[in-house]
């Protein structure tokens, strides 16, 4: 019943990871420290609104489409206002990007700093309502133009991003992170508001036995990806079908393919050629997470993180997850390129 574990007087939070990791950093300024940090207390508080959204009346639309077309959430709203006042309020910050703004946030002169943040402030709004998981994704990079910052110094390719993570708030608020050194899991304890290390350098099944995509656009898939999944439900060599998992929420359903193995799949389909998932605040931060943990991470024609970007939202196609996954889904796309 009570907690019996022993109380551990020398606990690795994520505030003490980030210190560690931001002193070794060259020419550490300390910048990237308090950037991360700031975005950690957006994430509490998202989290802590998160959890109480179908009391305080959070739940419901705002009544505005954001620029890429989706019914925006009041949760989508709240969450965006504490991820931008908390990152200005770093001053680690020059220019942000946001799914919910359409256009780059340019911070005044004296609050600014060296980095660009590209964040996807709450990740699977459609199901707020339902209170199945949603998450938080962000992607930093460091800037590398003069002068005046602008909308172009977030057009980076994904094989730039200086740190990456997401938050799920799901049975418990997880936060995966990296920053470039492998990926990391930590854990809010409600008790103490601090994210504690659960795991360490997470790696992913070279193969997984769990294929997660929204089948209600199979109408309109294209023939490789049909017999990819024909491949996966009635395996020709006698082996198990896969199982099939799809929240519905990116980072849901990224989080149990790294953790349990598999792939996940936003592909291009007839109605959204590009498919949905937006490139810098969802692909590539994701993208950078899932090779960090030796997963592989695909347009279908190329590595998600060597896309150069052209705008700030727009669209790629997306396949990630187990190696041995990934490229069996690629070896369907190449036979039917011949
Ligand atoms: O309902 P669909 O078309 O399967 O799309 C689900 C996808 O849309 C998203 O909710 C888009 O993200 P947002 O909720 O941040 O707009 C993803 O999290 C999810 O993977
Ligand atoms: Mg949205
Ligand atoms: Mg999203
Ligand atoms: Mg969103």
């Amino acid at each position: 019943m009570s907690d019996q574990s022993a109380f551990d007087t020398d606990v690795w939070t994520l505030t003490r990871f980030v210190m560690e990791t931001g002193r070794k950093a060259k020419g550490a300024t300390g910048e990237l420290t308090q950037l991360i940090n700031s975005m950690l207390t957006a994430i509490k508080a998202i989290s802590s609104a998160v959890r109480k959204a179908g009391l305080a009346h959070l739940q419901g639309i705002a009544g505005t489409v954001n620029v890429t077309g989706d019914q925006v959430k009041k949760l989508d709203v709240l969450s965006n206002d504490l991820v931008i006042n908390m990152l200005q309020a770093s001053y680690g910050t020059c220019v942000l990007v946001s799914e919910e703004n359409k256009d780059a946030i340019i911070i005044p002169p004296e609050k600014r700093g060296k980095y660009v943040v590209c964040f996807d402030p709450l990740d699977g709004s459609s199901n707020i309502d339902c209170l199945a998981s949603i998450g938080t994704i962000f992607a930093i990079y460091k800037r590398t133009s003069e002068g005046e910052p602008t909308e172009k110094d977030a057009l980076q390719q994904g094989n730039k991003i200086v740190c990456a993570g997401y938050a799920l708030y799901g049975s418990a608020t997880l936060v995966a992170i990296s920053t470039g050194a492998g990926l990391n899991f930590f854990m809010l304890d409600p008790a103490v508001g601090e994210f504690i290390l659960t795991e360490r350098n997470v790696k992913i099944k070279k193969k997984g036995k769990i294929y997660s995509l929204n089948e209600g656009y199979a109408k309109y898939f294209d023939p490789a990806l049909t017999e990819y999944l024909k491949h996966k439900k009635f395996p020709e060599d006698g082996s198990s079908p896969y199982g099939a998992r799809y929240v519905g929420s990116m980072v849901s359903d990224v989080h149990r393919t790294i953790a349990y193995g598999g792939i996940f799949m936003y592909p291009a389909n007839e109605k959204s050629p590009k498919g949905k998932l937006r490139l810098l605040y969802e692909c590539n931060p994701i993208a950078f997470l899932i090779e960090q943990a030796g997963g592989m991470a695909t347009t279908g024609t190329q590595r998600v993180l060597d896309v150069k970007p052209e705008a700030i939202h727009q669209r790629v196609p997306f396949v990630v997850g187990s190696p041995d996954d990934v490229e069996e889904y690629l070896s369907f796309v190449k036979k039917h390129q011949k």
